[in-house]
């Protein structure tokens, strides 16, 4: 048996024009449209290419988005003015730190997202929303693992009582992914690379999770029969080329449920980052 595709686009358009639903009833209630700021610093050509994807889903959306492009030689200060300027700006809402940074800005990472105001903290990459996330309380959750969450209770994928594995412990998707999935009741487990007898661990999920960063890192061998596989992968193996962790051609057969790459939970971040921004601007906005 073949597994059933997770086509991303289906649930991405479900979940765009719910939140296209709320920003149309924001507006009606306070004249006003949801903004989203988006820094990138420097000229990553991956990252324009997400960057201008986020820009004009916004605008098919009725986001006001701004676009905050800074040279690749920007200093700590002055992309901490931004942040604040943006912090203060009563017009957005959301604002993202576009990753990675230039070599030179990477070490101070956490300090540029911990300034980042957590009401407007839309990559729930923020203290207070990892925090409040893992203790189970209303906040910002990053959009990759949200996506993933929202795909599978829109297949009506059970997750209560289930073996889910996880593999990659980051912060912004092993470890929320984690936390999402035991706050719906699933059994968790996370595996990284120093994991003894990761292929056996895999091969006993009921939902495995793939974020590991390594074409072909999951193979069919450490997956059972009938599991819901999802691929969180970004892989490029070409200028224009994108693959997941999941050798999806032999998974495919022994899988359940697969996502595939591109074409799956990449499309649902995007759709969850909308959301995020409506959620946000909601806050700031009604009483
Ligand atoms: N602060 C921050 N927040 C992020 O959320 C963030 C980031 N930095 N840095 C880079 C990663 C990557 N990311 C993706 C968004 C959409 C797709 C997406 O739409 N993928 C499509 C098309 C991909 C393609 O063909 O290139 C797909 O998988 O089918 C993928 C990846 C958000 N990121």
């Amino acid at each position: 048996m073949s597994a059933t595709i997770l086509w991303g686009k289906l649930y991405a358009e479900k979940l765009k024009s719910e939140a296209r639903a709320k920003i149309i009833e924001l507006s009606e209630k306070t004249g006003i449209a949801p903004g989203l700021a988006v820094i990138i610093v420097g000229g990553n050509p991956a990252s324009q290419v997400y960057v201008r994807n986020k820009h004009k889903t916004c605008e098919e959306m009725g986001i006001n988005s701004q676009i905050v492009a800074l040279a690749e030689n920007t200093g700590r200060q002055e992309l901490i003015d931004n942040i604040e300027k943006l912090n203060n700006d009563k017009g957005i809402h959301g604002i993202l730190l576009q990753l990675p940074l230039p070599k030179g800005l990477q070490k101070y990472e956490n300090e540029f997202l911990y300034k980042i105001s957590p009401v407007k903290d839309v990559d729930g990459f923020h203290p207070i929303n990892a925090g409040r996330l893992s203790i189970g309380e209303k906040c910002m959750v990053p959009c990759t693992p949200l996506g993933c969450i929202k795909m599978m209770e829109l297949a009506d994928i059970p997750i209560e009582g289930k073996k889910a594995v996880i593999i990659g412990r980051s912060n912004i998707v092993g470890k929320p992914m984690a936390n999402l999935l035991l706050a719906r009741n699933a059994t968790v487990t996370v595996c990284h690379s120093h994991t003894a007898d990761l292929a056996k661990i895999a091969a006993e999920a009921d939902i495995l999770v793939a974020a590991v960063g390594r074409p072909n890192f999951v193979t069919a061998d450490m997956v059972k029969s009938g599991a819901v596989v999802i691929d969180v992968g970004i892989n490029r193996i070409a200028p224009k080329k994108i693959t997941g962790d999941v050798d999806f051609d032999n998974v495919k057969e022994k899988a359940g449920f697969i996502t595939p790459v591109p074409g799956g939970v990449g499309l649902l971040t995007i759709a969850m980052l909308m959301h995020n921004t409506v959620e946000a601007a909601k806050m700031q906005l009604l009483p």
